[in-house]
Formats: C-alpha cells, structure tokens, sequence
C-alpha cells in the first residue's frame, strides 16, 4: 500500500455531499455511525443523504414526515426542485482552501443513482439535464484546481437505488448485502461512469463507497490501470470490496481498525450525516475546537482527515458549518508548519495524552511538536510533557502562536510554562529535536 507525497503531506481534506436529498435536507439526529445499534440504524438513520431510503422504512419518523411534509411525493420531485441558485464554487473553494485543506472530494453519484455530471446511461436523470442545470462536478473540479488543490470523485459503486435493485434497507436486509446490486447490467453500468469520471475530469482520488457489483470485479484492474495511467499521482481508496486500495478508511467511529494502516483517512460529517440535516443543532455539530482536535489527533497517528460539509439545495454552505470551518482557518494560519509534511513522532519519544490535559505529537525532520489543550486553572500554566531522555532541546521550545513560553528538563520529561495555555483549541510548543538521538 503506497501513496503518493501529496496525499501523506495533504493531511485535511473536505468532503461534500450534495444531492436531491439536499432538498428535504431531514433527518434524525441519532448518533454516530458505529455508536448507534445498528437494530436502529436504518430507521433512524442520521444520514440525510439516506431520506430515499429512510423516508420509505413504515413507522420511521421519516416516513411519517415525508408524507406530511411532502405529501409522499416521488423522490425524483426533489432533482427538479434542487435550484442551486446561489451556488458559487469559488466562494466554497476558498472558505476550504482557508480552512486548510488541501484537497475536495465531492459525490458524482450517491446511493440514489442522481449524477451531478452527464453521466453516461443516465438519460436525463442528472445535474446537467434537471434541477440545478449545471455540470456540478466540473464546476467543482474547476474551482478547486484553481487554487490549487486536488479534486477528488467520490462515487456510490456498491449502492444504486435507481439503476441497481432498489430494495428499501431495513436492519434484516444486511442478511442479503443491503440489497446491493451485484447483476452485470449494473456493473457495465457503474464501470462505464467511472471511467467517464476518470476521461473527464482526471480525480486525483478515486473515491469509491460500498463496495462494487461481484459481476464487475473482473472488470477493476483494467479500471485502476487506465486510472494510473490517467492519473500518475492517483489515489485509490479501500472500498471496492477487496479488489484494491492504496489507503484504508474509517467512517466516524467505524472500522477504526483500519487507522493502524500506513496509510488511511478518517471521514465524518461537522455533524451526524454528510447531507445537510435541518434537525441539526449546534449541540450535534463538533465545534472548532473539536475538530481541529480531531484533525490533529488523526495527523499525530498517521492519517488524514476529510471533514465533509453538507451544502444546502440553495447552493449556499449552512452558517454554522462555515463557523466551524472558519474556526479552524483561523488556528491553522498560526499552526500549519506543525500539522502539514510532518509525520508521527516515535512513540517511545513522547507520550500523548487523552485526558486532562490533552496531548499530542508530531515531528518534521528537526523539530517535534507538542499540542497542549483543556489545560486545567488548577495547573497554573504549567505542563509536564513525558518525553524520553535527551529527545527534545528544552532551550529551542517556541510557542507556534508567538506567545512566551519556558521549557525546563526534569527527569521523566519537560515541564512547560506558560500562560493561556487552558484552551479548547490546542497550543502548539515546538521543540527541536536533539542531534543525540534518532527518533526513528
Ligand atoms: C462504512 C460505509 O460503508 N459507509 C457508507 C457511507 N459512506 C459515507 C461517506 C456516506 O456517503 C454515506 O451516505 C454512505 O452510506
């Protein structure tokens, strides 16, 4: 499993699922994926980008909610009423870019079958001939090479409610494989999109989710091959049922067993689901702090983050998802030298810490860097950092944001003083790393 530099270095991206099921934008703030039982999970399902799904379950209160709200009206109503009329990629692309982010994955095609591209075998059932009129994918492609960043394709290979067989998911249908369309049909169907993904736009990651139809799997090292032909610094990710992945992934607090990979990325939405959910409220959403915790406790093991927002039908990105990216903007222009192009600092160096306070490491070639947040009042600004003998000059420490800070040696480490260091968003001290010792 190898990746290319600019996807290890990349460390953040942004997500962004985008859809008819934008529209409704409804869904239950249940929990966490891998927190929630799943006996729960399909009829209550927190994902908004699953109200197709979610809103045809008898009894959910997703059910009861499209036929009161929407009359029961086809799910296809929604394509034609998604307008995106205020849609400004640029506007989105610079927020992301602000934020960090080194790289924009977005849905060509969800769970319901809709493309946000002309998709082949599509007809008019997509962006391009309905609702928002618009070549989506271009228009996003565009935006994010022109500041610089690397566009990745996410695509529904093992999921199509439209053109697979559309069976409703209940719990009991995990027994036969979600219902997933496995015919070759299909299969002919979801290759020849990919590979027009692929001729098109030239995604730097091949973002595929829910595995991909058994009759097609003869058909993917043909695919990835003319992908890295196509795309020499290509990424490919773990979800085609075990055909292929140049990184593994995990999904909020599912398959975590995947982050002991070379190579990996954690997603999650700023709240529950990926879709816009209007029945979020700030208490479901992680604030700055939290997800810039979560970006460096990623970063600190090895992985990369992709935090997906969920844009409304508008086109607009909602308020409070901006807030958190702008929060993070604002931590990252003083701390980006200690979270990109850095890698894992040996274990046996220092010690992170989950509790109070909250301690992680990471290290470029010279320096080590220590992020400290939830530093209790009762600490009087001081830090006892756990590292091995002679690791880290205590005389180099420098605080990221220019505020003084002092480092002393006492034997099982270095305490570090300084005042402001109690807040939620982490204080990073670096430290350069004695010539004496390899860290490695
Ligand atoms: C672990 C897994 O199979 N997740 C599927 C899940 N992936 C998310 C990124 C969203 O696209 C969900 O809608 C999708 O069901």
């Amino acid at each position: 499993m190898t990746v290319p530099g600019w996807f290890s270095e990349a460390k953040f991206g942004v997500f962004i699922h985008w859809g008819p099921y934008s529209v409704p934008a409804w869904a239950e703030p249940t929990g966490e994926l891998g927190a929630v039982d799943p006996e729960m999970w399909f009829a209550h399902n927190p994902y908004a980008e699953w109200y197709w799904n979610t809103s045809q379950i008898e009894g959910s209160p997703a059910y009861e909610h499209h036929r009161t709200v929407h009359g029961g009206r086809p799910y296809d109503d929604f394509l034609d009423a998604w307008q995106a009329e205020s849609f400004d990629p640029a506007d989105w692309i610079e927020l992301f870019a602000r934020a960090g982010a080194r790289y924009v994955v977005a849905t060509t095609k969800h769970h319901d079958g809709v493309a946000l591209w002309d998709a082949p075998g599509t007809g008019t059932r997509n962006t391009v001939h309905r609702g928002p009129h618009r070549d989506l994918i271009a228009d996003l492609a565009t935006a994010v090479r022109a500041r610089g960043l690397r566009f990745g394709a996410y695509y529904s290979g093992g999921l199509d409610w439209y053109a697979g067989r559309r069976a409703v998911i209940r719990h009991e249908d995990l027994i036969d494989d979600y219902g997933r369309p496995h015919e070759a049909a299909y299969a002919a169907y979801a290759l020849r999109q990919v590979r027009d993904l692929i001729d098109r736009y030239r995604p730097d990651v091949l973002w595929n989710d829910i595995g991909w139809p058994d009759a097609g799997m003869a058909d993917l090292p043909d695919l990835f091959a003319h992908y890295y032909a196509t795309v020499p610094e290509g990424v490919v990710n773990d979800r085609w049922d075990g055909a292929h992945a140049d990184y593994l992934t995990s999904e909020y607090q599912a398959n975590r067993q995947n982050e002991a990979a070379a190579h990996w990325e954690n997603c999650r939405g700023i709240g529950l689901s990926f879709g816009f959910n209007r029945n979020e409220g700030p208490e479901h959403l992680l604030d700055p702090a939290a997800a810039v915790r979560l970006l460096v406790d990623v970063v600190s093991r090895g992985g990369n983050l992709l935090l997906n927002v969920g844009p409304k039908a508008d086109g607009t990105l909602p308020g409070e998802q901006r807030a958190v990216l702008e929060g993070i903007a604002s931590w990252t222009a003083a701390h980006a030298g200690a979270v990109y192009a850095t890698r894992p600092l040996d274990p046996g160096a220092a010690m992170s810490h989950d509790g109070t306070p909250w301690i992680r490491w990471t290290r470029d070639d010279d320096h080590a860097y220590a992020f400290l947040a939830d530093v209790p009042d009762s600490a009087r600004g001081q830090v006892l950092l756990k590292t091995g003998p002679g690791m880290l000059d205590p005389a180099t420490a420098v605080r990221l944001d220019g505020r003084p800070v002092r480092a002393d040696a006492v034997p099982d480490g270095i305490v570090v003083t300084s005042a402001e260091l109690g807040a939620p968003l982490p204080t990073v001290v670096r430290f350069a790393l004695t010539t004496s010792r390899s860290v490695d």
